[in-house]
This record gives structure tokens, sequence and C-alpha cells, in this order.
């Protein structure tokens, strides 16, 4: 069993790496090239293929499209100046 806060924590410090140090053959570091609407693209496509995932009822292919979501989502929160916490924040407020 992993620590999922540890692993996302480690994720957004990577993709913020990326987008600092913009390395040749970095997928991330293409994307932050390409701009926000590519990002936010690849967001909306995940999202579908995450739709797509469940309706199969595959759960390896559930959790690996799930995985690729939460991947552009990151990405998308480190173009915005996001961070997860700030997320876990909002999530927080809503519990009861
Ligand atoms: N978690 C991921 C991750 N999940 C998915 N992907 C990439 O997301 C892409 C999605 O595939 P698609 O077929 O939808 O897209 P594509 O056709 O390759 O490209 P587009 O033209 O559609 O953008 C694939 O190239 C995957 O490799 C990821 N790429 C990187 N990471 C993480 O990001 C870190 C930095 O990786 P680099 O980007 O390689 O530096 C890594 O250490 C990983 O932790």
């Amino acid at each position: 069993m992993n620590d999922f806060g540890t692993v996302i924590s480690e994720l957004y410090r990577i993709v913020k790496e990326r987008k600092e140090k913009l390395p040749e053959g970095s997928y991330t570091a293409k994307l932050f090239k390409k701009g926000e609407d590519k990002i936010l693209q690849k967001v909306g496509e995940e999202a579908v293929e995450v739709i797509l995932a469940f309706k199969s009822k595959d759960k390896e292919h559930a959790i690996y499209e799930t995985a690729d979501l939460l991947y552009h989502l990151t990405v998308a929160l480190v173009n915005s100046g996001i961070t997860w916490e700030e997320v876990g924040e909002e999530l927080k407020k809503r519990m009861k």
C-alpha cells in the first residue's frame, strides 16, 4: 500500500521542476511549451477516457486511465499555480 498523498506530492514536485527547466525529451515539458489550451485539451481527453474505462468494467483499465487523468490534472494545476494541498483544503471543508 502506498501513501497517496506522498505520491501525488512527489508527482507535483517533478512536474513543477519540468515547467521550470523544460528539459528536452520530456513529455511534460512539451505540454508546458505548447501552453494552456493544449494542457486543458489533454485534461478533457483523459476525462473522456476515464469515463470509457469505467464503462468497460475493466478495473485495471479504469485505474490506468484515472492515473493518466490525475497526471494531466497535476500539469494543469502546476500551470495555474494551484497546489494539490489547496484542492485538499477545499475537500476537507466539505467533509461532514
Ligand atoms: N505520470 C506521468 C504520465 N502519465 C501519462 N503520461 C504521458 O501522457 C501521454 C498521454 O498519451 P496520449 O496518447 O494521450 O498522448 P500523446 O499522443 O502521446 O501526445 P499528445 O500529442 O496527445 O499530447 C503519454 O505520452 C504518457 O507517457 C505521463 N508522463 C509523465 N508522467 C510523470 O511525469 C514525470 C515527468 O515525466 P517526463 O514528462 O517524461 O519528463 C514522470 O516522472 C512521471 O512521474
